[in-house]
């Protein structure tokens, strides 16, 4: 059966030039894009191991709709001519891990900001389509968190619900670097924004809210750096697989609205299928109905890594530590995150489906499958040669 947009139109064959498609978005949006869509992918990274099981050139029903290029685009002459070739580019690349933002200030302002240059000047050269991922961080601090404690405005969703067109886009003072990565991001979209209205670019702009689940970041040690900090999916992750406990930043008081990442990519796909709908938008994609305290956090990926690997909880499980120590000098945070999902709900009909029990059910489940092994193993030679 032919496959339809939301107004009932035949959808094309695509040819998409995904930018980061060996990272943790990629890697799921190139699965989906290859089990359910007839569309093909030219996808772009320094890096494949995300994608490698999609890539094996005989065997799999997609052979040839997934072509890896080893690019780096900070200096790539083939850049245009692959987005020349494209109907629609979907720029995934930064540096977006907060312990770089503070202590690789000046790689996390070019990442995020030089590097994407060329990529919006190209679409916009070549009459093509873009959409761009940015941040939920560009909203920065909520309003409500400058009010008394006590304050009753702190209740009104007024002043802590994060709007596309209405909120504020709020950061710390320029010595908290922590915000170096917002501010990137929020002057590209800016900059694509005004491509729009001056030039004519059909652009989307995806501001995710903590995306997470399987193959997110690494595990330090296995497969990535032993003294990498990930996200804090991955350092939990680590620390129980380790049996080590979970380090809470400024007592873990932070709140955040997490959404299963095969949630997020049913969004992404009406956006790349849907354009008529999508361009000229900038769309929030979470979970409002998800939101912990990261400390909570914590607590529940505990309880459910206990049932999933059925070694009981340590008796401690959980240890503060301050941002200075965790994160170094410069370091400052998002209080509040919950989106607004007006925007995309007119415009897409979507809405996130996953709690945040099941999500962290199936992710830890695929972490211990993983790497439970792997850890035992490194554990066991480190005692050994002690
Ligand atoms: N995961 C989330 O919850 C989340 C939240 C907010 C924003 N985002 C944004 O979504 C995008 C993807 O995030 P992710 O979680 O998949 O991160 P990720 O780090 O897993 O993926 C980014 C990919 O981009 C590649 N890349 C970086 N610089 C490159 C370059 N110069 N040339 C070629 N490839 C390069 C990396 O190798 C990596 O594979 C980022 O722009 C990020 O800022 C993600
Ligand atoms: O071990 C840890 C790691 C992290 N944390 C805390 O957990 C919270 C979430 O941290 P994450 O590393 O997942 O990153 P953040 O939510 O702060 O930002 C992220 O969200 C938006 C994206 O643009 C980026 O991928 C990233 O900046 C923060 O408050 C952090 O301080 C811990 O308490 N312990």
């Amino acid at each position: 059966m032919a496959r339809v947009d939301l107004d009932g139109n035949p959808i094309k064959p695509l040819t998409i030039c995904m930018i980061g498609a060996g990272g943790f978005i990629g890697s799921h949006l190139c699965e989906k894009l290859m089990s359910e869509t007839p569309h093909k992918v030219l996808a772009l990274d320094v890096y494949n191991d995300k994608i490698r099981h999609l890539l094996d050139p005989e065997g799999l029903p997609w052979n040839g709709r997934i072509q890896f290029h080893r690019i780096n685009i900070k200096h790539d002459s083939r850049l245009e001519g692959l987005i020349k070739m494209s109907d629609l580019t979907i720029n995934l690349a930064a540096i977006c891990t907060p312990a770089d933002y503070n202590t690789r200030p000046l790689d996390t302002i070019y990442s995020n900001f030089i590097d994407a240059l060329p990529v919006v000047k190209y679409c916009s050269e070549n009459n093509k389509r873009l959409i761009h991922f940015s941040t939920c961080e560009v909203y920065g601090k909520t309003i409500g968190c400058f009010l008394p404690k006590d304050s009753p405005l702190r209740q009104d969703p007024d002043y802590y619900v994060l709007k596309e067109d209405v909120s504020p886009c709020i950061f710390g003072p320029i010595e908290k670097q922590r915000w170096s990565y917002a501010c990137a991001k929020q002057l590209i979209e800016r900059l694509i924004y005004a491509e729009g209205a001056e030039n004519g670019l059909e652009f989307t702009i995806v501001r995710p809210f903590n995306w997470i689940g399987p193959r997110m970041d690494f595990i330090p040690g296995i497969d990535g750096p032993s003294e990498g900090v990930p996200r804090v999916l991955a350092c939990f992750s680590n620390a129980l697989l380790r049996r080590e406990q979970l380090k809470l930043v400024d007592g873990g008081q932070s709140q955040r609205t997490f959404i299963y990442i095969k949630d997020a990519i049913e969004a992404v796909l009406l956006m790349i299928e849907n354009p008529a709908r999508a361009n000229g938008h900038i769309f929030n994609v979470g979970n409002p109905n998800n939101e912990v305290t990261v400390r909570q956090l914590a607590e529940m990926m505990t309880e459910i890594y206990v049932k999933v690997s059925g070694e009981p909880a340590l008796e401690v499980p959980t240890v503060d530590i301050s941002s200075k120590e965790f994160y170094g000098e410069g370091y400052d945070d998002s209080d509040k995150r919950i989106p607004d999902m007006t925007i995309i709900n007119k415009q897409l009909g979507w809405n996130p489906k996953t709690s945040l029990w099941d999500l962290l059910d199936s992710t830890l489940t695929y972490q211990h499958r993983t790497y439970a092994e792997a850890i035992k193993k490194t554990m066991s030679k480190a005692t050994a040669s002690k």
